[in-house]
């Protein structure tokens, strides 16, 4: 499979506090890969600054061939990586439609953005039917939703999602891991942050465990779900 994402000896600070050392790892055209690791291990700051929002104290983030460490979030979702935040962020005062067209930002004004939205609307039902309703009304599940749906309004190569199972009820947690499953069959590659390990490492190709902002472990997602050392850190004994 061809690289599309590669991240070499990357680190991160917040001032002097290094959250991020020495992570190298790599996501593969049409892969879902999962970082899997405790609170403050590291992994929304390794997201975060993928996408931009924050840049490396060294090291190097090559996407699609272009060293991407150095350049600006827009010009990242540009290029196309779409991240969905933790904690979704969507725009709790603008309609359901309302945020997707703002998602849709990237494309040329005038743009036709018919197919685009038939497309959402086909994979998140629930959305179209709500697409005239204030955002904050949405529930946690179906926020989580919109937030993924924004992201995809941009038509991404590669999908960052930070936790997007958090603080949701367990019937949506499923849904929202049948929801990642499809998008990448459909052609999208993901790249996923969870605490959630085991769901996480059930629908991930290849996933890296993450630990005091270091890669400690990698493999399979079937082979870290039977990794004696990942279960009992991270999948409850
Ligand atoms: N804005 C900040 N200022 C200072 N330190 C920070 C800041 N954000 C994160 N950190 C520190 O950086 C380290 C890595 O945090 P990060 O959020 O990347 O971890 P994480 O693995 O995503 O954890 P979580 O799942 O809890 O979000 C932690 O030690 C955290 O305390």
């Amino acid at each position: 499979m061809k690289l599309l994402l590669k991240v070499s000896n990357l680190n991160v600070n917040y001032g002097g506090i290094q959250a991020v050392r020495d992570v190298s790892f790599e996501v593969h055209t049409g892969e879902i890969v999962t970082l899997i690791g405790a609170n403050g291990a590291g992994k929304s700051t390794i997201l975060k600054t993928i996408s931009g929002i924050m840049h490396p104290k060294s090291g190097t983030i090559n996407y699609a061939d272009k060293d991407i460490q150095n350049a600006s979030a827009a010009a990242i979702v540009k290029a196309g990586i779409s991240q969905v935040p933790e904690g979704r962020h969507i725009f709790a005062g603008m309609t359901v439609m309302e945020n997707l067209e703002m998602g849709g930002f990237i494309h040329k004004r005038g743009t036709d953005m018919s197919a685009t939205f038939a497309d959402i609307f086909e994979r998140f039902p629930v959305l179209a039917e709500r697409k005239r309703q204030d955002a904050a009304t949405l529930s946690g599940g179906e926020q989580q939703m919109l937030a993924m749906a924004r992201a995809l309004m941009a038509k991404p190569k590669l999908l960052l999602l930070d936790e997007p199972s958090m603080g949701l009820a367990p019937i949506y947690i499923q849904k929202i891991f049948d929801i990642i499953k499809t998008i990448n069959d459909q052609g999208t590659t993901v790249l996923l942050i969870e605490q959630n390990a085991k769901q996480a490492l059930s629908i991930a190709d290849r996933a890296y465990v993450l630990a005091s902002g270091e890669v400690k472990l990698t493999g399979t997602g079937a082979e870290l779900l039977a990794n004696a050392d990942v279960q009992s850190a991270y999948l409850g004994g």
